[in-house]
Parts: structure tokens; sequence; C-alpha cells
């Protein structure tokens, strides 16, 4: 696991790197270069990041949360009405203990949203994610305010990975076209109850699935954990406006194994009700994904390099989603 870092993760300030991102030559700004060095070391050593000055306002950010937090207040019956099942694609609500990790029950309740596709575009594997996701009624213009967030994290996303593409020795754009230009993604609204006991799992440890995972999650409770090199669990302690970053399994296949997907898990020691908001951006459905050329070439000598791991991206989805929701098979 690539974390040797102690107890901070470290903080980004992108900004120079978004007011150049479409500039193909960007790298030869001195700010930009500045913070490709620094998402470098984070992803080398870390493989998690706070993200500052990310152009997304922070009313955005808190009217998220907020709204997330009033449909978690409703009643059970409420929340029901827009219960995932296999038929739905997995697209929905879950309640508290309906999702599992590492065969274990988490304590939470959530809803899953999947980029929408038309149906058969993916054939039978992408058949177990086909649906329009499911909206509450209330509160009201929830979906709406969702679409806009989605999208500004689907820009956000791949503007970091402009970054993170240069950061790894490549162009700007290694990450974009026939592997992820078009982008599949994966919104994960959670909620957590507050709890008066020490240690309850609210997610247990895991890496995610795709390239690169933006989380946006309340300011004054520390839930989030990450694991470091000495096996030590380090919290991810809120910082007002950011988001947290983190790499996934198809980045580090892609990185040849450069930079790696840290194992986090969440437990929220508060007697308060903790919302997360985690927006996964992934590549293509489809893609093949296999280390790339231009990084098999770079880092041939790393001893980390033996990702010899070659994975559709939409199976390895799949798979990870059929086990989650092993239990919901059988009530179809
Ligand atoms: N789409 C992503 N990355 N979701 C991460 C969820 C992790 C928990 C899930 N129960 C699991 O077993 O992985
Ligand atoms: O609740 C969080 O802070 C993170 C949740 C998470 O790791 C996930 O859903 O993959
Ligand atoms: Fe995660």
């Amino acid at each position: 696991m690539a974390t040797n870092f102690k107890s901070h993760l470290p903080i980004i300030d992108i900004s120079p790197l978004l007011v150049k991102c479409d500039d193909s030559d960007m790298m030869e700004d001195a700010g930009v270069a500045e913070v490709v060095g620094k998402l470098d070391r984070a992803c080398r050593d870390v493989g998690f990041f706070y993200v500052v000055g990310h152009g997304i306002s922070d009313s955005l950010m808190n009217k998220v949360k907020e709204m997330t937090h009033r449909f978690f207040e409703l009643p059970y019956e409420e929340k029901l009405k827009i219960k995932i099942t296999p038929a739905a694609g997995y697209r929905g609500y879950q309640r508290i203990g309906v999702n599992f990790t590492s065969g274990k029950q988490d304590f939470h309740e959530a809803i899953d949203c999947y980029r929408e596709f038309k149906q058969g575009k993916y054939g039978e594997t992408g058949k177990v994610l086909e649906g329009p996701n499911q909206w509450p009624e209330n509160p009201q213009k929830y979906k709406e305010l969702m679409d806009e967030y989605i999208k500004l994290c689907t820009d956000l996303s791949r503007n970091i990975l402009r970054g993170i593409s240069l950061a790894l020795g490549g162009s700007p754009y290694e990450f974009e076209g026939e592997m992820a230009g078009d982008p599949f993604w994966v919104m994960r609204i959670i909620g957590y109850p507050g709890v008066n006991q020490k240690n309850v799992i609210g997610c247990g440890a895991h890496t995610d699935y795709g390239l690169l995972t933006l989380i946006n999650q309340d300011d004054d409770k520390t839930a989030l954990q990450v694991k470091n090199l000495a096996g030590d669990w380090i919290p991810a302690t809120p910082i007002h406006g950011s988001f947290i970053c983190n790499i996934g399994d198809m980045l580090k296949i892609l990185s040849n194994g450069v930079y790696e997907s840290t194992l986090h898990r969440v437990m929220n020691n508060s007697p308060l009700y903790r919302v997360c908001i985690a927006f996964f951006y992934e590549t293509n459905f489809d893609a093949m994904v296999e280390p790339l050329d231009i990084f098999k070439e770079k880092y041939p000598g790393d001893k980390r390099s033996q990702v010899s791991k070659r994975v559709v991206y939409g199976e390895h989805l799949v798979n990870k989603v059929q086990t989650t929701f092993v239990n919901l098979v059988e009530h179809i």
C-alpha cells in the first residue's frame, strides 16, 4: 500500500490547474507544474488528498448535504418508495444493513445512482445496472440539484485527472479518449446514523472501484479513516469547502501500479447523523483496462509495477455491486 504518510493528508489548491486545464501546453505554466508536483507526491505516498480551489461553490456543496439530511430524516415508508432492487438496476434507496462490505453488514443507509444509459448499450453486463435513477418527491428539486452537482463533479474529476496524467509523466489526456472519453460515474448519497458506542462500522475497509473519487462530507464529524503503510487508521478530518479525493482500482491498473488505491473505512463515532456524498468518476463502462503502454515504458523496473491485471471496468463494477447486494437477489 502506497501510504507512507504519518498523520495528515495533503491539501492541494488546484486553482492554477483549472485556469489552464484547456491548454494542451498547460505544463509550461509554473503554477500548473507546482500543482502537478503536489498531485504526484500525494498520489504516490498517500492515494488520498484534500482538494481546495476546485471552483464548486460552498453554497452548492452545503445545499447538497442539507437536502441529503432532509431526505434521510423522512419516515422509513417514504424512503422505501424508491427502494433499491435488482429489477431497478440496483438504483435507489437501501436501508441500514442492506449494504455489505467483505461479507459484513455496514451501518449506513444510502441512495445509489449510476450514469443512465440506453438499454442494451453495454450488453449482458450492463443489463444488471439498467434503469433510471430513482429520486424521491421530497425534498423537492433534489434531483435537479443533484444533476447540476453531478455535472460539475464530472468536469472537475476530468480536470484533476489531467493533472494526474501529467504527474505520471504522460500528456494531459491519457485518461480520456478510448479509456475514459465517455466516462461512467457512480454516486452514493450516504447517511450514517449517530451512535452512542465506539467502533460501529459505517462502511468496512475497501478500495474504490474506478478512477477517482470526490467526497463531500459533513464538516462537524470525523468518520472517514485511511490506512497508512504502518497499518494505522488515519482520520480524514473534514476541511470546510474541500473535497477529499482518492484513487480507485482502475487508476492503479492504468498507472501500472505507480499510484495505488488506498484502503479506507468509515466509523461515525458521534451521536450526530452524518451524511456524505461520494462521487465516483470512472473509465468508460466497456473499457478494457490494463496498464497503459506509456506508463509501462516509463516505469518498467518499478517493483510496484507488477500489475498484470486486465479487467473490463463494467464487469469489475457489476461484480462488486452483486457482492455488495447479494442478499437483495433473494427478494426479487
Ligand atoms: N462505487 C464504489 N466505489 N463504492 C464503494 C462502496 C464500498 C462499500 C461496498 N459495500 C463494497 O463492498 O465495496
Ligand atoms: O463516508 C465516507 O466518507 C466515504 C464513503 C466511501 O468510502 C464510499 O462510499 O466508497
Ligand atoms: Fe470508498
